[in-house]
């Protein structure tokens, strides 16, 4: 009996007392003899002591999770398969793979031999942890008390709006675009923009499913409040439904090919990739205007010069100015290296030199990526230690997959340092005009005007760029995809809805997933998140448990030398360390097949960014550090010049002298 108790109450981890004299009351004989005191009374101290060893038990093992690294809360093996089982026993496509060939499919199928399609376009975001709907299905997130959460408005109105510093940050405006670039290389969330004007229908009695989730925007919004707006477009994003394979809770599907591997510039799947290439010399194809070479462009209202759209391998490759700016600064290096290593190589197919360049743009991608961005994103220690540790053996117990929790949350925490204007700059270093990122969204053609690409890129290169910090620029606050005659949407509450529409769950899970301790209150908040916005924090949400990821996220100091919190940091490490790991042709991957020779990788290892704009643009000085911004005064001293410094050797990949 005394066994059973101890046993249930041990198991029951902490629910103890009461457990026991509920079970007493309601189970045990009337207590006669002294004997019998006497046991109560034991099994009473036995208790205390369990009880008292239990919150040791507990107190060690929080902090002892404090410590623990990354990879051994999230790396254990059987997590991944877990979570998306549904979707690989019910709709997973077979396909079939030789092991043996060089390089990459388009899709990403074939990296894992014994999980072809992990990582692959088309197949779900992994989630980290279990999705949180309401209704355990679909339906939007609501407060523990089971009331609506706050309106996402309502939270950027209250915690970050107008909480803007204006102080330059030490890194430029390059550093964000590059980190955009990865994202979409990665991440793709189809959305159902079904073309409805959703807050019309707001308040009738059936919606459709697309417009389930509009934004209140409170009466009092300091922007909206003057255009009478109370409610924001939104519509839902896509589920596997979508793609003919009805899973539940609701399901998420990635359309880009989840590994780094350039599928923004090459496309995604193999139709993409044709309309793309030009099948001779393995060049992509591009048109030629005042000497300078850019994406092709889209037959979209082709009537009108000025509407034109490039294409590219990702959608969004209009979004913004500095998207499209580095969209065509990859064309023209694809382009390049294809040209010199057809020059090396004249008995090589156009097949072959296409391949060849891929395998090589995307190595660059990734070596830049892991030692030019990530030490400044995480942190130089946190990169070396948790994201590039261990040995460079590929792992195939690793998966690869995007996590839904690092594409709806933890990276879009750099939002953040999206900056409001980009400066275009002239080679005499003069300003020549300045613009509005959110003027110029989904409408790229003033980047092929005259010289404005380089303009552009040297703005990127010599602005310095926003500082991280709990909020986004007033701009998209209010005026993504705005028309001339109306006013826009906000990013932020775009990025809370978001995170609730694909069933994220909330800040304190993810702090625990990450070896935080759970904040049993909001006080217990103050290990990561300043007093003030503890406090703001609780007059908006009823329990500390229902913070939303990326609000709790984005109020985190950044940790040590990075520009993101601990929560943050935790998750898109947790994404690159397992898109090294678990990537078969990670660039310096040994001993598999798409493996570069030593002095192949020798050259890749160095060739970073500074060789990729001196390659495919007039900018012919470079700082150097790439992502800094220096100051224009220091100019010849910090500077290098591109023939001095930034040549690429391509005698590595002379079959001839290697075979
Ligand atoms: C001018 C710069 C940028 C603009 C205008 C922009 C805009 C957007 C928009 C409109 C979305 C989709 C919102 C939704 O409907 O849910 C989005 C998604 C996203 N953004 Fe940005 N963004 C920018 C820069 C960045 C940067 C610097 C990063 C990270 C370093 C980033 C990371 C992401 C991620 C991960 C997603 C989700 C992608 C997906 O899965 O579809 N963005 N962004
Ligand atoms: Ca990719």
């Amino acid at each position: 009996m005394v066994n059973d108790i101890a046993l249930e109450t041990w198991t029951k981890n902490g629910e103890t007392t009461g457990l026991l004299l509920h079970r007493n009351d309601k189970d045990s004989k009337p207590l006669h003899d002294y004997r019998s005191q006497l046991f109560v009374i034991f099994v009473i101290f036995s208790v205390l002591i369990i009880t008292f060893s239990i919150s040791v038990v507990d107190f060690w093992s929080d902090n002892d999770q404090y410590v623990q690294s990354l990879h051994a809360i999230i790396k254990s093996k059987d997590h991944f398969n877990m979570k998306n089982r549904e979707y690989f026993d019910q709709c997973a496509p077979i396909v079939s793979c030789d092991y043996s060939d060089k390089y990459r499919t388009s899709n990403g199928t074939c990296n894992n031999p014994n999980n072809p399609i992990w990582g692959s376009s088309n197949t779900p975001f992994i989630r980290l942890v279990d999705a949180h709907y309401s209704d355990g299905i679909s339906k939007l997130r609501a407060s523990s008390d089971g009331k609506p959460l706050p309106s996402a408005r309502e939270i950027q109105v209250k915690l970050f709006l107008n909480k803007q510093i204006r102080i330059p940050d030490k890194n430029n405006q390059l550093l964000m675009q590059w980190g955009q670039f990865i994202a979409h290389d990665v991440s793709n969330l189809a959305i159902d923009t079904n073309g409805e004007d959703c807050c019309a229908y707001k308040n009738q009695h059936w919606v459709s499913r697309a417009c389930e989730a509009t934004i209140t925007i409170p009466i009092d919004d300091p922007v909206y409040s003057k255009y009478n707006k109370t409610c924001m477009q939104f519509t839902r994003a896509m589920t596997s439904n979508n793609y003919s394979c009805p899973l539940q809770p609701l399901t998420f599907i990635d359309d880009a090919s989840h590994f780094i591997d350039g599928s923004q510039i090459y496309g995604s799947n193999d139709n993409v990739v044709s309309t793309l290439r030009s099948f001779t010399g393995g060049a992509l194809i591009s048109v030629l205007d005042n000497n300078q070479e850019f994406c092709p462009h889209s037959s979209f209202e082709s009537s009108d010069t000025n509407k034109y759209l490039y294409q590219s391998g990702d959608s969004r490759v209009n979004l913004n100015l500095g998207i499209a700016l580095f969209h065509n600064m990859f064309l023209r290096f694809h382009n390049f290296v294809a040209f010199k290593l057809k020059t090396g190589n004249a008995m090589w197919s156009d097949e072959k030199l296409y391949q060849e360049s891929r395998r090589f743009v995307g190595a660059i991608i990734q070596h830049i990526t892991y030692t030019q961005f990530l030490p400044i994103i995480l942190g130089k220690n946190y990169t070396e230690d948790e994201v590039l540790g261990g040995n460079n053996k590929y792992d195939p117990t690793v998966n690869p997959s995007t996590s839904q929790e690092f594409s709806t949350g933890a990276f879009r925490v750099l939002h953040n340092i999206v900056p409001a204007q980009h400066r275009f700059i002239d080679s005499n270093f003069t300003t020549v005009q300045v613009v509005n990122v959110t003027d110029w969204m989904n409408c790229p053609y003033l980047l092929q005007q005259g010289s404005n690409y380089d303009h552009l890129l040297r703005g990127l290169l010599n602005t310095e760029g926003r500082l991280s910090q709990p909020s986004y620029n007033s701009l998209i606050s209010y005026l993504m995809f705005h028309s001339n005659n109306s006013i826009g949407v906000d990013l932020l509450s775009y990025d809370i809805q978001r995170g609730r529409d694909t069933g994220l769950p909330p800040y304190n899970k993810m702090r625990q997933l990450c070896g935080l301790p759970v904040a049993k209150s909001f006080s217990d908040l103050v290990d990561t998140i300043p007093t003030d916005d503890i406090y703001d924090l609780e007059t908006l949400y009823s329990t500390v448990d229902d913070i939303d990821f990326i609000v709790g996220a984005l109020l985190e100091t950044p940790e040590n030398d990075s520009l993101v919190g601990n929560t943050s940091r935790c998750i898109i490490g947790d994404f690159f360390y397992r898109s090294r790991v678990g990537d078969r042709f990670f660039y310096d991957n040994e001993g598999q097949s798409g493996q570069f020779s030593k002095y192949q990788l020798e050259v890749l290892k160095s060739i970073n960014l500074d060789h990729i704009i001196c390659a495919t643009s007039s900018v012919d000085n470079l700082q150097k550090n790439i992502f800094s911004k220096v100051d224009n005064g220091w100019y010849s001293s910090m500077k290098w010049s591109c023939s001095q410094k930034y040549t690429i050797d391509f005698k590595p990949w002379e079959e001839e002298l290697y075979d």
